[in-house]
């Protein structure tokens, strides 16, 4: 079975328009998503990242390269691997005329679905907007919209969802019900892939994920092997009183304004011992130890930077 998304060679350059030069987006990107994953496509800002999405969408022309959606070349199948796909934009672009009902019902239509396949009712329900079926869409709250695009995403069923940062901006109820819905297409089968820039979500719900930068795929991994290539390692003294330490060879000290010692090392240079020790050879003593292991922040800051 061919993977969810196959890219090779995806190269994107904008042209140049008034005062600015041609924008090389993405070069060269080579990326496969398996199929049934959640994927994390995480990156800074101007990374490249919606440009991806938006040729996935066949939203943007890609410059070079292929694209396969659930094994169809998006040049040579441009139907097929359309309608395996379902993208929930950012922007909250929704006709104002429009009731939830109407727009499920038109974007159904968009994609060829026959009235008698029609799943608008389920859908309704799944966004929780049943009950707002038949409300003009410039009545519905910001997080109402966010739902209905995600139901506009689910018409046709593909079999791959893309949401481009679903929940930036939202509040943590609208978070909860959005992974909760996420969560569910998923272990229904759905292949998941996501843009989002809180990274503790990314570790939290993705399975595997790429990090992009400079229109470039810098690490594509297992999120649990991501998080494991980093041996860095912080300690948080907090001391009995102030005093000076030298840090042990491959430990840096950052010493905070209320007198927390901040030990930052690597466990392949250096050990907590060889720190406790350090603190203990400057007699000071120890009222507490705080430790913390390298998070996807960590991960995304050194490959990035
Ligand atoms: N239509 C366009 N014309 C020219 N340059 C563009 C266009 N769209 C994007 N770019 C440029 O391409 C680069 C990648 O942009 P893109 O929007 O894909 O990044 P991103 O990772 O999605 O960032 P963000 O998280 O801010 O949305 C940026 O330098 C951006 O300025």
């Amino acid at each position: 079975m061919p993977p969810a998304i196959e890219i090779s060679g995806l190269t994107k350059t904008y042209a140049a328009s008034n005062r600015q030069p041609p924008k090389e987006a993405l070069k060269s990107v080579d990326l496969t998503i398996p199929r049934g994953a959640i994927f994390g496509l995480l990156g800074p800002n101007g990374a490249g990242k919606s440009t991806l999405i938006n040729i996935l969408a066949g939203l943007v022309n890609k410059t070079a390269g292929t694209v396969k959606i659930w094994g169809f070349d998006q040049d040579v199948n441009p139907r097929q691997s359309r309608a395996s796909i379902g993208v929930m934009p950012q922007e909250l672009n929704l006709d104002p005329f429009f009731t939830p009902r109407g727009s499920l019902e038109v974007q159904a239509g968009l994609y060829g679905v026959p009235k008698g396949e029609r799943r608008t009712d389920e859908i309704l329900d799944l966004i929780g907007l049943s009950d707002k079926a038949d409300a003009y869409a410039r009545s519905l709250s910001g997080g109402m919209r966010r739902r209905l695009l995600l139901g506009k995403a689910l018409v046709h069923s593909p079999q791959i969802l893309v949401l481009d940062e679903p929940t930036a901006g939202v509040d943590i109820e609208l978070r909860n019900m959005l992974w909760r819905n996420v969560r569910r297409l998923n272990e229904e089968g759905m292949t998941i892939i996501l843009t989002t820039h809180y990274l503790e979500e990314a570790e939290q719900m993705c399975d595997e994920i790429a990090i992009i930068h400079q229109g470039e795929v810098r690490a594509r991994d297992t999120t649990a092997n991501l998080l494991g290539s980093l041996d860095k390692k912080t300690m948080v003294i907090l001391p009995k009183e102030p005093g000076n330490v030298t840090p042990p060879e491959g430990a840096t000290l950052d010493t905070r304004p209320d007198g927390q010692m901040e030990f930052t090392y690597r466990t392949s240079q250096t050990s907590a011992d060889a720190i406790l020790d350090a603190v203990r050879a400057s007699g000071i003593s120890i009222r507490d130890v705080k430790t913390r292991e390298a998070d996807l922040e960590d991960v995304f800051l050194e490959l990035t930077r």
